[in-house]
């Protein structure tokens, strides 16, 4: 069995023992690549479809990632490929990036992030757990998901209307990248939404770049009328425009989700799949231990930022954005520095040891729970 794989892949020797693994630039994949191939195993940087698979004789395709608008999965229904991806792998990993985007945001404020409300869009995987652990940080959590409101789910939150969202002094996005149906998500901040945000707001983006119209943003932000802006995600990618990127508060080159436990759940889910399909049971993954311990008080919103920042620090993330910005092949540069992205560990990862002000309790406990 031929496996074509993205070389970004980590843990690709899992799927060693079934045949040969050949690893591929993703953004390089092409019918070529997988014109002998019966596995196509990818990120979000390969699209997957009838002009990438037509004559190949793919019949499983894995995306070791939780979006999935990069594949044309009715196609790939309609061909009989089997399909998996990975919900939820790297949702712990966004939603630390959320909380200390937003604490850093507060602190060069000078505002508490306790004091504000936030408007989380999208209550999948990833917006569920921003919003219990920005509500056990204290906040006013309200929330947006037009499908689930529609299906009757309860979230444990009242679903409104993401124009009713806009007076939150926060908003974070956690939507798919979608273009159809009611709830298309393309453009969902276009420039009236973001002009009505204004400026005493913050703006976090962590889902898919093109659900914020960045023209609009940046012409915003230039005028001094947008939102304070945290983007982890972009438009154009690997393109980043350089006169949003000096704009934002801090940016990122699309990495939220980049934590070891992110990457190596991402592989695990696929693999999982790819056993199932092939009617084989998947060995058990091995039980990670605890890394060691942090030791450090929390009395204040600066002591939890500088928690997080013992494992995971964005401001570095966005001073290396910005020298990429200065090569001469800046897309180039984006994807290097997503290919050789330091290893950064989810804070359960460590036991935590100290003494916490009582308000700080609950999202510590949320931190450091196992799993
Ligand atoms: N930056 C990163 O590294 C990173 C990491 C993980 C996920 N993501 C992105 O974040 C997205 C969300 O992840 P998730 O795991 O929560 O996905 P999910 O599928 O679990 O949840 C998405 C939610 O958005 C809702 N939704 C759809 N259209 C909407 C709309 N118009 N308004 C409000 N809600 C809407 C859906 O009903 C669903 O509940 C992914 O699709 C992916 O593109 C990015
Ligand atoms: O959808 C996801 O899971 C994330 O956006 C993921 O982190 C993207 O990473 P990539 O597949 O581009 O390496």
């Amino acid at each position: 069995m031929k496996i074509v794989a993205d070389a970004n892949m980590p843990g690709l020797e899992l799927f060693a023992a079934h045949g040969q693994v050949v690893p591929v630039d993703g953004r390089q994949m092409n019918p070529s690549t997988v014109a002998d191939a019966d596995v196509l195993l990818v990120r979000s940087v390969t699209r997957v479809n009838a002009e990438l698979l037509a004559d190949s004789p793919v019949r499983f395709v894995g995306s070791a990632t939780i979006g999935t608008d990069h594949v044309d999965q009715q196609w790939l229904q309609e061909t009989q490929r089997a399909f998996a991806h990975a919900p939820g792998c790297n949702a712990r990993a966004v939603a630390e990036y959320v909380l200390q985007a937003l604490l850093l945001v507060c602190q060069k404020q000078g505002r508490a992030a306790s004091s504000l409300s936030i408007g989380v869009v999208g209550m999948g995987n990833v917006g569920r757990r921003v919003a219990q652990w920005m509500q056990a940080l204290g906040m006013t959590v309200r929330a947006c998901d037009p499908p689930l409101a529609e299906q009757g789910v309860d979230v444990g939150y009242r679903l409104e209307s993401i124009d009713a969202l806009l007076d939150c002094d926060v908003l974070t996005l956690h939507v798919p990248l979608t273009d159809t149906g009611p709830a298309a998500t393309r453009h969902l901040l276009h420039h009236e939404r973001l002009a009505a945000m204004g400026a005493n707001r913050i703006l976090i983006n962590t889902c898919r770049g093109p659900v914020v119209d960045n023209r609009a943003l940046e012409s915003l932000l230039r005028e001094g009328k947008g939102p304070a802006s945290v983007l982890d995600v972009w438009e154009e990618e690997p393109h980043v425009p350089g006169d949003l990127l000096d704009r934002v508060m801090w940016g990122s080159p699309h990495i939220a989700g980049y934590s070891v436990q992110g990457k190596e759940n991402g592989t695990r889910m696929v693999y999982d799949a790819f056993c199932k399909w092939r009617g084989i049971v998947a060995p058990e993954g091995q039980k990670a231990t605890a890394l060691g311990v942090l030791a450090q008080d929390v009395q204040d919103e600066r002591d939890l930022l500088s928690l997080l920042q013992t494992a995971y620090r964005l401001p570095d993330d966005y001073s290396r954005l910005q020298e990429s910005l200065n090569e001469e092949n800046s897309a180039a540069a984006f994807d290097q520095l997503r290919k050789r992205y330091p290893l950064r560990q989810e804070m359960h990862r460590w036991l935590w040891q100290g003494s916490a002000a009582v308000p700080f309790r609950p999202i510590l406990d949320a931190l450091f729970a196992p799993g």
